[in-house]
């Protein structure tokens, strides 16, 4: 019972820290179309920054939707178009004349599927530094090795840096591409299911991760595994058929969400 309140009191004071921090991203009216079909319907919320916010729901339900709106991933799917608002600092990341390529470097994107180039480790990362410019390999060496350390797999492969990025395991493999988008120096981490593709111990690792992360960037995470947005997450957005049915500190969605919907689902009733 005690191990309960101190739990809960550790918690209390984590959500308000979270609370304290400014917004990152504020999302206003946001509906997403493809063709004719409405995914996304009109939702409005703020992020935090240095916090992890967790986006869950059924599947269909728009996360994925959503989370690729925020680096304008959404572009590249014909008939995909998005109405409303997502400012990220002064910036309607919306407007038709936002640099792409810029936005895409300040807010990162991992997937639910390892991709790494079939180049070496090592060139996974200055591939796409060379192409913003970075050439020499002193500066390329340390960036290299800063971005791995931060992925937390450098001790795994200093020793052999130029072997294929394909010959490293799964869970590696999603680190390598985590140090990848790190490499560009970005304020905004997307991560579209990260680990669901993992053994267990790898899946850990990422989560670990995540959380010594979120102390240089914001993240946002869209999980199926509610015990994994319970550990990670601060916020919590529940989603259900387009709309955000509810947004919370994660131990109020977890343990007294207001939306009988938010308890259905976290509570196995459907999804
Ligand atoms: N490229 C696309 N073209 C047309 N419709 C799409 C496309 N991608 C998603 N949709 C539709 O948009 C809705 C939301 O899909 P989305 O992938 O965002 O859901 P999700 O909550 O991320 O699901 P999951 O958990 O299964 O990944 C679904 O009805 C889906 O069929």
């Amino acid at each position: 019972m005690v191990a309960e309140l101190e739990r809960n009191t550790v918690l209390d004071g984590g959500a308000e820290m979270v609370n304290a921090q400014p917004h990152i991203l504020k999302i206003r009216d946001l509906s997403i179309y493809y063709g004719e079909k409405r995914a996304v319907n009109s939702i409005s919320f703020d992020i935090h920054q240095h916090a992890v916010t967790a986006l869950i729901g059924p599947s269909g339900c728009g996360k994925s939707t959503f989370l690729r709106s925020i680096n304008r991933m959404n572009d590249l799917i014909p008939g995909a178009r998005a109405e409303g608002e997502i400012m990220y600092e002064d910036l309607n990341i919306l407007r038709g004349d936002v640099n792409l390529v810029e936005l895409r470097k300040e807010i990162g994107m991992v997937f639910q599927k390892p991709n790494p180039f079939p180049k070496s480790i090592y060139n996974n990362i200055t591939h796409a530094l060379k192409f913003a410019g970075t050439k020499r390999k002193g500066d390329l060496d340390q960036l290299v090795e800063e971005s791995l350390r931060k992925a937390a797999l450098w001790d795994e492969v200093k020793d052999r840096l130029h072997d294929s990025a394909l010959s490293l395991s799964g869970g590696q493999q999603q680190r390598l591409c985590i140090a990848r988008t790190l490499a560009m120096k970005p304020t905004v981490l997307l991560l579209d299911e990260p680990a669901s593709a993992l053994d267990p111990i790898s899946n850990a690792k990422i989560e670990e991760l995540m959380l010594d992360l979120k102390k240089e960037y914001s993240i946002i995470i869209v999980t199926h595994n509610m015990q994994q947005a319970s550990r990670i997450s601060d916020k919590t957005a529940f989603f259900l058929n387009g709309d955000l049915v509810e947004y919370d500190a994660t131990e109020t969605i977890f343990t007294r969400p207001s939306q009988k919907q938010t308890e259905d689902y976290i509570s196995g009733r459907f999804g």
